[in-house]
């Protein structure tokens, strides 16, 4: 199925974004996992992609089997960390043979340690030259980019990282899926701002359910997704473990049926493997299959 026609639906549909865990065992336990998600009906599933050894082919190992429990199209990740051009050649290649359907395509975080993008020698420095270069090789793949509704953290400003989200969808992206957000606010400033650009095509926003305020912290670093005083408010509240989950959980199934109460095209899910939280969240709601 084509990536676009996935968004086509009067109603929202939904995806699941998973890692690559680090044992057999974990695969096993994923496996069940993608059963129970698939009940949630989602147009397609992506899994991650770590820089660098060895988790790299097991993204492929995971896609591979969620293809063959669910019939699902599936979409890998690829970054440009650590890669000459013939090396993510390499991978495009074998994400073809193992039947993958599209590609999000990242430029990818700085290693550990480190604030800053370097390029490798003979590799790629932002994501729009990858989108170039799968557009130009491995035409099959239907391509999906970040867009940052709070702005990149690299970016000078909203309107720069605006006009290099554009060069992305230019090069031949065919879908927009957001960084994680808290406050629908953002998002809806946002699309705005892509419709005034001309970036006409699905803008799909990215939602995880927090389950513990040091996660949210955590991820406020690592994503620069900013909690809402309201959110951080209830976190500081709770006594709990079991509290802060029910927090997290609620907070994003009020962002979920806000967002579907605007229309929003899809809502692709950070799931991290862990199926209780989004379950709970999509309990009695229901997208278009
Ligand atoms: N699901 C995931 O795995 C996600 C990962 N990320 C991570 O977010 C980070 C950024 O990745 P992308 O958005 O793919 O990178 P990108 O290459 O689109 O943008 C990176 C930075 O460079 C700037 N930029 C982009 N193109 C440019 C150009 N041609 N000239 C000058 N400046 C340009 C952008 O404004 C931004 O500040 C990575 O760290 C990525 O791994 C982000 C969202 C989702
Ligand atoms: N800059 C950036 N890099 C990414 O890799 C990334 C994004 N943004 N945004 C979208 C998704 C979301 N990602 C996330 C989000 C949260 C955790 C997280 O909360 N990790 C847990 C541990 C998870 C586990 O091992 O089960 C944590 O508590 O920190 C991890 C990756 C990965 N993706």
């Amino acid at each position: 199925m084509k990536l676009t026609s996935a968004y086509q639906s009067a109603d929202c549909t939904i995806s699941f974004e998973l890692f690559p865990p680090k044992t057999t065992a974990g695969l096993d336990k994923l496996c069940q996992n993608v059963d129970r998600l698939t009940d949630f009906g989602p147009k397609f599933m992506t899994c991650t992609y770590g820089a660098g050894g060895s988790s790299q082919g097991m993204t492929l190992d995971v896609l591979r089997q969620v293809k063959s429990r669910t019939n699902l199209p599936v979409a890998s990740h690829l970054t440009c960390v650590g890669a000459t051009v013939p090396q993510l050649c390499d991978f495009l290649q074998q994400a073809t043979d193992a039947g993958v359907d599209y590609i999000v395509a990242l430029r990818g975080d700085p290693p550990q340690g480190s604030d800053r993008f370097v390029q490798t020698e003979g590799g790629l420095q932002y994501a729009n030259e990858l989108v170039e270069l799968i557009r130009e090789r491995f035409n099959h793949f239907g391509i999906l980019v970040a867009g940052y509704p709070e702005v990149h953290q690299e970016a000078p400003d909203a309107q720069t990282d605006l006009t290099n989200l554009k060069r992305k969808v230019d090069a031949g992206a065919d879908v927009v899926v957001t960084q994680l957000f808290y406050d629908n606010a953002d998002f809806y400033r946002f699309r705005d701002d892509c419709d005034r650009a001309g970036i006409t095509v699905p803008i799909v926003p990215g939602i995880l359910p927090v389950t513990n305020f040091a996660q949210a912290k955590r991820i406020a670093t690592m994503c620069k997704s900013a909690i809402p005083a309201s959110l951080e408010d209830a976190f500081a509240k709770c006594q709990n473990a079991d509290q802060e989950f029910e927090i997290g959980v609620e907070h994003a199934r009020r962002q979920t049926i806000d967002l579907m109460e605007n229309g929003v095209p899809g809502i692709h899910y950070y799931v991290l493997n862990k199926t209780e939280a989004a379950e709970r969240l999509l309990q009695g709601l229901s997208f278009a299959v």
